[in-house]
């Protein structure tokens, strides 16, 4: 039985003095312990996500890192920072990082390995453009970004993985994939796992939706068998609704 999850990632969004706000808003609330919540702030936030979210069932992370442990790379955050302070998860291939940030497969691999050696649980993103989505070449576009993400990556550690099926064109732009079309993606994801893996793997990786979730559609989307979770972008910076996405049981 996979455990539901459901992560905000806050992008550039919450300085310090925001963040200790919303982090005290979401200590308040009641959330449902059988759905795995977290938050992916900047990493400015990550110290006082530690702090406050101390004791409470919502855990946090980072939106990003490097691979290497420390060196001269000025502006990464490596995953033994990451680790330091707490944190467990540590989103990679973010549509936002390929496309503005020119991250390829091979960097994104890298990164997963390097995530899994520092045991950090690793929400990896892939997802198509509007272009491939109208030229029906969604699957394509996700198996060979999972292809080349996922090189060396050993069956167990991919049974820790988290994958975010998140179609660009659905990334805040309140454009949601239909529960249907969003089910038959990570329907997808899945199968290419057992093909890549073992059915095991397929059955223990979870898979989350992530494109304009909001409290009004997370439940259809949460219903549907293949669809663990989301990654949710905009409706996280509210307490409110991140306690309605975390909640969508009941
Ligand atoms: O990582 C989250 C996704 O990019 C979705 O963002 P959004 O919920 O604002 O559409």
């Amino acid at each position: 039985m996979r455990k539901p999850v459901i992560v905000g990632n806050w992008k550039m969004n919450m300085t310090v003095s925001e963040a200790k706000n919303l982090l005290a808003d979401l200590k308040e609330k009641r959330l449902d312990t059988e759905v795995e919540a977290g938050v992916c702030t900047p990493a400015i936030d990550l110290p006082i996500a530690a702090e406050i979210l101390e004791g409470t069932n919502i855990g946090f992370g980072g939106q990003n890192m490097h691979f290497e442990e420390s060196g001269a790379f000025t502006g990464e955050i490596s995953p033994t920072m990451l680790k330091d302070v707490g944190a467990t998860y540590v989103i990679l291939g973010h549509s936002e990082r390929r496309d503005i940030f020119g991250e390829d497969d091979k960097l994104i691999n890298e990164k997963l390995l390097s995530a899994f050696d520092h045991d950090l649980t690793p929400i990896l993103c892939c997802g198509e453009s509007l272009e491939e989505r109208e030229a029906n070449k969604q699957e394509e576009r996700v198996k060979a970004q999972l292809e080349a993400d996922l090189k060396d990556i050993s069956e167990s550690d991919i049974k820790k993985l988290i994958i975010a099926y998140e179609p660009i064109w659905a990334i805040g732009t309140g454009k949601t994939a239909s529960a249907d079309d969003a089910e038959a993606m990570c329907a997808f994801i899945r199968n290419l796992v057992a093909e890549l893996y073992s059915k095991e793997a397929a059955e223990a990786v979870r898979i989350q939706y992530g494109g304009s979730v909001k409290p009004a559609n997370v439940k259809e989307l949460m219903a549907k068998e293949n669809i663990d979770g989301a990654l949710v972008g905009g409706a996280s910076l509210k307490a409110d609704d991140f306690e309605a996405l975390v909640n969508h049981r009941g």
